[in-house]
């Protein structure tokens, strides 16, 4: 593969170089154009409020759906993209070197950080076979970074971050009334402050027996937004005991409903069990934004005991340090 030194080391053995493919091909062998069909629930944005029932009805059967008309324009979304892949296309070492004195961090191996962006591993094996971007967004706007790729990607982040905020906050009012929830204030259950987006690559791999780019989790977070902008096929959700491939459809995104809505939903809602698979050809690309409560922030259930925030993200980050994977909402269950 020609970028292969751009790859931390402990991940170039997976690429074979002979077999990339044409950029519009998203690596499952068919035209994009024949992928339109997908199994999840559509939700129009624009019309979320005449429409409360569908939004319901995803966030009871299947804890994910696909959004569109969310009003961020394509070209955004594909700068965006673009930029990323510039970004990833660095030599290894300029990628660790370029969060120096910035609050971004360069990661590998493990998409578990702790709130200061150290990564948190349990062992000495790179479990997770991808490497990324943490952007925390109310810090973006404090630093400039000297290097130019970072920079433009930085100040797209600042315009994307401010819809993706929106985005979550008109959804999230829509569950909560659907729920009939009466949260004080509810503005504490999605935070700017703790928000972040990650840009993960995750390199191509012609072994199934390689590992996952992403194991099999719950995300922590209120809610998820993901973009698979550059249409390479990975993300799959457990269903009926079933994977099902989340097919990557340019311009909209993927609303993934994390472990704190699960609880304050009184599991009426799921938290959607997920991996990312390497694709066979292509290395693949996807930037997601995580919303979580205010640290202090108490979330009541009848379902599980009383806890904040800050609680469940101490339980989660010592048992992947001490266990090497995450309970999550089990170890607050209530008998
Ligand atoms: O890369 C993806 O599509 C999903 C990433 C993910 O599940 C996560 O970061 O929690
Ligand atoms: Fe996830």
């Amino acid at each position: 593969m020609k970028n292969l030194e751009s790859f931390p080391p402990s991940l170039r053995h997976l690429s074979e170089p002979s077999r990339a493919l044409s950029s519009n091909d998203n690596g499952i062998g068919k035209p994009v154009e024949e992928e339109y069909l997908d199994p999840l629930p559509v939700i129009d944005f624009e019309l979320l409020t005449n429409d409360k029932t569908k939004l319901e009805e995803a966030c009871k059967h299947w804890g994910i759906f696909r959004l569109v008309n969310h009003g961020i324009p394509s070209t955004l979304l594909t700068q965006l993209h673009n930029q990323a892949q510039q970004l990833f296309s660095l030599s290894y070492h300029s990628k660790q070197a370029s969060c120096n004195a910035t609050p971004v961090r360069y990661f590998s191996g493990t998409p578990a950080l702790t709130p200061s962006g150290t990564a948190l591993k349990s062992g000495s094996e790179d479990i997770n076979l991808l490497e990324g971007f943490n952007f925390p967004l109310t810090q973006l706007s404090q630093f400039q970074s000297q290097l130019p790729v970072l920079e433009s990607f930085r100040v797209l982040m600042v315009e994307y971050g401010k819809h993706l905020s929106g985005i979550a906050t008109t959804l999230f009012e829509g569950m909560v009334k659907n729920l009939e929830l009466k949260l004080e204030p509810s503005g504490s259950y999605i935070a700017e402050n703790t928000g972040y987006v990650r840009v993960y690559r995750y390199p191509p791999c012609s072994n199934t027996d390689a590992g996952l780019g992403m194991e099999v989790h719950t995300d922590s977070s209120v809610l998820s937004i993901l973009n698979q902008q550059d249409q390479v096929t990975g993300l799959e959700i457990l269903k009926h005991h079933q994977w099902l491939t989340v097919k990557p459809i340019a311009n909209t995104l993927i609303i993934n409903l994390g472990d704190i809505m699960q609880a304050i939903s009184d599991d009426k809602y799921k938290s959607v069990a997920h991996k990312v698979k390497l694709n066979n050809h292509k290395e693949r690309i996807s930037i997601c934004y995580f919303v979580f409560p205010e640290e202090d922030t108490k979330i009541e259930s009848s379902k599980y005991r009383s806890f904040t925030y800050n609680e469940f993200r101490t339980q989660v980050q010592q048992d992947i340090k001490t266990i090497g994977h995450k309970v999550g909402l089990a170890r607050f269950k209530r008998p």
